[in-house]
């Protein structure tokens, strides 16, 4: 038996599974991985919202991580929800000591607006969270909420993508699939740059309403390709692929925003 990629959650579990853990565990599993998780909080969630969120002590995230990456090993880590400012700290300084790409997609509210990080914690995501990862992947409002940067059209992304840089990652994605159909014209774009390379990542905007966890999904795919070895810009090239077919996919469940379709290539 070869061995399988393998490749490592630490984020929050979404009741509803479009979103948190559970996307992820998918879209690893999608993408040819072996998928294992640290769970950090527990949402009670739907296509309408967040209806509760309970933390894990700190102790319970340190002893899951080092449970996974001592015995069975990772080759990327993807991080999602992480609560507080106490969680964000923790899992700042396990990453610190890892040598292998990491993925922070610095979750701040969910596509309702119900907050997933406490604001206390903004600062540690700055200052400790940001300088570890490999790739930053922050959505227009947590562009917003960590750097002051207000994007407002396609020519923004760069300004927007320095000011995360600034903060350390490698690598910054700035998504802009917040951006409006009137000003994007019809695509969804996202800027992928370290401050020297350029890569605008485009593809069709679908008029599907069910996006419940597409940036979850993104971040995801990402570490998943970075696990079986691409780099940073072919990893996320495939990770927009895989997350536009998803979003396409997307199931009308719940009444509200219905989760996208992490299994659409299983699908043929
Ligand atoms: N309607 C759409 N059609 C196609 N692609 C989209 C659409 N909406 C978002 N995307 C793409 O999905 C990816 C995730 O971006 P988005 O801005 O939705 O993340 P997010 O706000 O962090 O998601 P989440 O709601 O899970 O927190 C990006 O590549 C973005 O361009
Ligand atoms: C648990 C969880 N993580 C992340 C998101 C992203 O929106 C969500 N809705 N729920």
């Amino acid at each position: 038996m070869p061995t399988p990629p393998r490749a490592l959650t630490v984020a929050g579990s979404d009741s509803g599974g479009g979103a948190g853990i559970q996307a992820d565990l998918k879209t690893m599993l999608a993408l040819g991985t072996h998928g294992m998780s640290v769970l950090t909080a527990v949402t009670a969630q739907n296509s309408l919202g967040v209806q509760g969120a309970w933390e894990l002590p700190a102790e319970a995230v340190r002893a899951q991580f080092r449970s996974v990456v001592d015995d069975i090993g990772v080759q990327a880590v993807k991080t999602g929800m992480l609560s507080s400012a106490a969680l964000v700290e923790t899992v700042a300084a396990l990453l610190a000591d890892l040598d292998v790409p990491v993925v922070i997609d610095p979750v701040g509210v969910s596509k309702h607006g119900d907050p997933l990080l406490a604001e206390s914690a903004l600062d540690a995501v700055r200052t400790k969270l940001l300088p570890t990862a490999t790739v930053a992947t922050p959505n227009l409002d947590e562009v917003a909420q960590l750097t002051g940067v207000h994007v407002r059209e396609e020519a923004d992304l760069r300004r927007a993508a320095a000011a995360v840089l600034d903060h350390g990652p490698r690598w910054a994605l700035v998504k802009g699939g917040h951006l409006t159909a009137d000003t994007a014209a019809g695509e969804a774009v996202d800027l992928l740059t370290d401050g020297r390379e350029e890569h605008w990542l485009r593809a069709p905007r679908h008029d599907n309403r069910h996006t419940h966890g597409t940036g979850c999904t993104l971040a995801s795919a990402i570490a998943a390709q970075l696990a079986k070895g691409d780099t940073v810009p072919q990893a996320a090239a495939a990770a927009k692929e895989y997350v536009t077919g998803a979003i396409a996919a997307g199931f009308r469940l719940g009444a509200g925003i219905g989760p996208v379709d992490h299994g659409w290539r299983l699908r043929g």
